[in-house]
């Protein structure tokens, strides 16, 4: 009843009620007022139009590398920012983000932050953090930035129910963000990207049951027919050759039986590593069964298959696996195909090459 009454007495519903009587300051008051509101609606309206474009770009990525970097870019640039960037706690699962990530060649500003440090930043609280403070957050600006950006606003984002890290809105402006500011749409922000991210990881998992080995990481032998047309499609269509590189450890079953099964597991998980490591951004390399690999490397003559797999061999005797204190000495043969792109060789065709070269170098062995 005394809020009504108070209404009826405010200058806005004087202004709206034009035949009650009212005073010329008043209705100055008034109507200013009223343009304010209406600018503020005006101002509101069109930042949920850009949340929105935002979110429908989330829905659209098929790929974790193109919603992380998607995303970073159309904040950025849709609010005007200097940069935007993605803090990570240090959990095993973030590792894994981060990891595949790397791989997808994604987000070039990222941070893996001290879980205990995030959590005493952010207060452990899923409210946007705004602040112009930026000694007190350094640990969450990537080195490169800390003297460019000078204030910002930091969303906590969950998975899970669990707090996993932050977007962070990055102004060279140190009034851009101060705390106490209204940050009803940062929150919204925080709660579609949190949304997001839990869908397009819970996606990108189910992808790596299909296409991982469960013990190496590797990429298994399924994925390898799929990435394997593709390479020899590109191939052509880039007219460069592409080599396969079939590789088998050797008396495998002997590191079994001296060392036992498990000593076994952990040296295939060393040479997967070892081997990874050697490798170029646009090589692949896939565990094709037990003790087997294939090394798909586009742009690659013989020669140059042939150089890479001696320094993997080389690389991994200087580098044994070990069990306890005592090195595992590993090695491998190899068999190589390579096709130029005009001898229009098909995938069948290209492992089946391979495969005999390499039972070529087992009975040299064995001689
Ligand atoms: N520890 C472990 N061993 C495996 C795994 N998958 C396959 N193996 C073993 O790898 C060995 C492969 O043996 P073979 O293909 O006969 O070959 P090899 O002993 O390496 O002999 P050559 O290839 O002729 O040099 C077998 O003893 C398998 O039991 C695995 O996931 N873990």
């Amino acid at each position: 009843m005394l809020r009504n009454a108070r209404y009826a007495q405010s200058p806005i519903f004087r202004a709206c009620h034009p035949d009650l009587p009212m005073s010329s300051s008043d209705y100055k008051h008034a109507t200013h007022r009223l343009a304010a509101l209406i600018q503020q609606a005006r101002r509101n309206e069109a930042i949920a139009a850009k949340l929105f474009d935002i979110e429908l770009d989330m829905l659209r990525a098929t790929e974790l590398s193109e919603f992380t970097d998607g995303l970073t870019e159309q904040v950025r640039d849709r609010f005007e920012l200097d940069e935007v960037w993605f803090a990570l706690t240090d959990i095993e699962d973030n590792r894994r983000i981060l990891a595949l990530l790397g791989e997808q060649g994604g987000l070039s500003e990222r941070l893996l932050v001290g879980t205990v440090d995030f959590l005493r930043l952010t207060e452990n609280s899923d409210a946007p953090v705004l602040s112009d403070n930026i000694r007190h957050l350094q640990q969450l600006i990537p080195r490169h930035l800390r003297t460019r950006i000078r204030s910002l606003a930091l969303l906590p984002l969950q998975m899970e129910g669990r707090l996993v890290g932050a977007l962070i809105l990055g102004s060279g402006d140190a009034a851009r963000y101060q705390p106490g500011m209204e940050s009803f749409f940062l929150h919204q922000l925080a709660i579609k990207v949190s949304a997001g991210l839990t869908s397009i990881w819970a996606r990108e998992q189910l992808r790596l049951l299909a296409t991982r080995d469960p013990l190496t990481g590797l990429r298994n032998r399924r994925d390898l027919e799929a990435v394997l047309e593709q390479e020899l499609g590109r191939s052509q269509r880039n007219e460069q050759p592409l080599a396969l590189l079939f590789l088998d450890l050797d008396d495998f079953k002997t590191i079994n039986d001296n060392w036992g099964h498990e000593s076994g597991d952990a040296c295939l998980v060393h040479v997967a590593q070892r081997m990874q490591s050697m490798m170029r951004r646009e090589d692949s390399l896939f565990r094709f069964a037990g003790d087997e690999f294939i090394a798909l490397l586009p742009g690659q003559t013989e020669e140059r298959a042939e150089h890479i797999a001696e320094r993997m061999k080389a690389d991994l005797t200087s580098n044994p696996a070990t069990a306890g204190d005592e090195p595992i000495a590993v090695s491998f043969s190899y068999g190589i195909a390579c096709i130029r792109p005009e001898a229009n060789k098909t995938a069948d065709e290209l492992l089946r090459l391979a495969d005999q070269r390499l039972y070529d170098m087992k009975r040299r062995l064995a001689d």
